[in-house]
């Protein structure tokens, strides 16, 4: 069965193409990210990563071969708070200044529905530790403009290494697609990986 990503993060389709997976991305209209008020934060995620592959289900061009679509969604979570992506540079500056010194966590789902309305959805959690960081240290971080794209305005994958102390659990989760949880899903649905002639 041929697999579409509904997702326009590029980091998704490096990590799919990294396990040796052939798909194309699917454009789609972006979904309402408005938390329900009374979801939890891995109930949101995992909602979120459900919704975008039925979105990207929905907006399958006619005359496309049928496949499964994966959909997937990350949040880094502070106590209480869902830190999704910076509305600019004074919240991006809020959220380091609220990480630097703490462990938060960086929950990251992801959907495959399947042509037949057969859907499963897996949740990855992972403890992420930061150092303390001085005012000037955040200043010169967000100068690279690393931040904005990006749940919790810090990339682990680039510059935002630096920030990290320590990690308990998926890397591939907090960059975006968690991968041990995405071939559960890729077996479930006979999709292959280790392909060759992907990367
Ligand atoms: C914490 C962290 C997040 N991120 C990124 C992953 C996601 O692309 C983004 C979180 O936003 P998402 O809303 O999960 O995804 P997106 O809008 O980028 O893409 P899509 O089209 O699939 O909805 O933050 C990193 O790249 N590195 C990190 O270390």
């Amino acid at each position: 069965m041929h697999l579409y990503l509904a997702s326009a993060s590029p980091r998704r389709a490096e990590l799919l193409t990294q396990i040796g997976v052939r798909f194309s991305r699917l454009a789609f209209p972006g979904i309402d990210e408005t938390p329900i008020p009374t979801e939890t934060p891995a109930e949101y995620v995992q909602r979120m990563a459900r919704e975008k592959a039925l979105a990207g289900m929905a907006a399958m061009p006619a005359g496309e071969p049928p496949g499964a679509v994966l959909g997937a969604d990350t949040s880094v979570v502070l106590g209480p708070r869902i830190l999704g992506k910076p509305l600019d540079r004074d919240d991006a500056r809020t959220m380091l200044a609220a990480l630097a010194g703490q462990a938060h966590e960086v929950l990251s789902a992801v959907s495959l529905a399947l042509p037949s309305g057969q859907q499963q959805t897996l949740l990855s959690t992972t403890r992420v530790w930061f150092r303390p960081l001085a005012n000037d240290e955040i200043e010169a971080y967000l100068d690279t403009g690393e931040p904005f794209d990006k749940a919790g305005s810090y990339g682990i994958q680039g510059g935002g290494a630096l920030l990290v102390e320590q990690l308990h659990g998926s890397y591939s989760g907090v960059v975006g697609l968690p991968l041990a949880e995405t071939r559960q899903l890729l077996h479930w649905a006979k999709i292959p990986y280790w392909q060759r002639g992907t990367a």
